[in-house]
């Protein structure tokens, strides 16, 4: 007789959530409803807290406005952009799950040049639970992926790899370019017969990259307390560094820890292109300042007592301050913010935290209000 067969759960069903920072109605998830429907999801509503957000129904989610952050936070809450996208981390600190991916509300499911649907979150879930291989290059690329290895050369002791930490996808149709690159070429697509490379890389050790947090995914208890998306939006000189900021604190942090950060697998179809003009008043100081923060990050050194996420952003903190605060008093500011981010982070994840969370996840139902942390400050 056959047996009968078990449904498969879908990879990390409950180990995951998917952090979305919003503006406005979620009907972009109905298309990915296939994916996501068995994820918990947290919503991050920005801007206007009276402003009621529609979510597809069958989704099982919390949602935080810019009250509930105020209530969870209190002092703390400076920390936590307003009017940008940069308020997804608090998404983050939230959360209790080993696995975050973050993704924009105006990403939707692509399509590879054989016309089958992506399934972004499935192929994230693949490069984070498969080692990377920062500390020597392998020319075919993802040697972990069916149909590839390490090739000739490769030192067997390295072969092992190291965990992955970050999995960075990227885009078809509207790609993430800068201001004054969408300016030249206002009319740029990529579609999936232009540039789909399939392929899965390791961002070697020592070199730094542009990290886009629109289709993003991190081990949260690897790399977390670095992946914070920094003073951007209201009330700040500077916009659409947010990604950036935190790619270039947690990859040296991930040099520093021995962790992996891949790029590549999967893409997302991107559909909304803003506006350049706007886009470029945001970003401005931030093309002249990284003509500086590059350099500072390429020569940050951790000292070895840096043994925790924690203690590395920290140490990451005050280098800030001390080389980067007669650039701009902003990165006082920033330097400053990094800290009550980690404070904000251990408070909301202590042990004490992750067992009331465990507690409460055994007996509350999944709710669409905000759910209010009992936090003492
Ligand atoms: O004030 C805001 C504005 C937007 N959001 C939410 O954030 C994401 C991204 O918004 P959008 O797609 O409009 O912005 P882009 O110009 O495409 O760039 C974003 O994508 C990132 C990569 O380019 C970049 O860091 C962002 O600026 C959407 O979900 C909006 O709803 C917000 O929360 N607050
Ligand atoms: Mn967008």
């Amino acid at each position: 007789m056959a047996h009968p067969v078990a449904p498969v759960s879908p990879p990390l069903k409950d180990d995951l959530d998917i952090v979305i920072p919003t503006i406005r109605n979620l009907d972009f998830l109905a298309m990915w409803r296939p994916f996501f429907e068995p994820y918990h999801l947290i919503i991050v509503q920005d801007g206007d807290p009276t402003k009621t957000i529609r979510v597809p129904e069958g989704f099982d989610y919390e949602l935080y406005n810019r009250n509930d952050v105020n209530r969870v936070l209190g002092p703390r809450v400076s920390c936590i952009s307003f009017k940008d996208s940069a308020c997804r981390c608090f998404g983050f600190l939230v959360s209790k799950k080993k696995y975050i991916f973050t993704i924009d509300d105006d990403c939707f499911v692509a399509k590879d040049p054989s016309g089958k649907e992506i399934n972004a979150l499935a192929q994230h879930i693949q490069n984070l639970l498969t080692p990377s291989t920062p500390l020597f290059f392998n020319t075919l690329y993802d040697p972990y992926r069916d149909g590839a290895d390490f090739v000739r050369g490769y030192p067997f002791s390295l072969r092992e790899g190291v965990p992955t930490a970050i999995s960075h996808g990227l885009w078809l149709n509207i790609p993430d370019y800068d201001a004054p690159t969408q300016l030249v070429k206002p009319r740029e697509r990529n579609s999936s017969t232009g540039r789909y490379v399939d392929a899965v890389m390791t961002i070697p050790k020592g070199s730094l990259f542009p990290m886009c947090g629109m289709n993003l995914a991190f081990d949260r208890e690897l790399i977390g307390p670095a992946m914070y998306f920094g003073l951007m939006g209201d009330g700040q000189p500077i916009g659409r560094y947010d990604d950036m900021w935190a790619g270039w604190c947690a990859k040296v942090i991930c040099d520093h820890l021995s962790l992996g950060v891949k790029t590549g697998l999967p893409y997302i179809w991107h559909s909304k292109a803003s506006n350049p003009f706007v886009n470029l008043k945001k970003e401005y100081k931030g093309i002249y300042w990284q003509e500086e923060i590059i350099p500072f990050f390429q020569s940050v050194l951790l000292p070895k007592e840096c043994t925790t996420v924690q203690k590395c952003y920290i140490e990451l903190s005050r280098q800030v301050k001390e080389k980067l605060g007669p650039l701009d008093p902003y990165f006082q500011k920033l330097g400053d913010a990094m800290v009550t981010w980690i404070e904000a982070w251990d408070q909301l994840n202590s042990p004490a935290q992750q067992a009331a969370a465990n507690k409460k996840n055994e007996s509350t139902p999944s709710t669409k209000s905000s759910i209010l942390f009992g936090v003492t400050y």
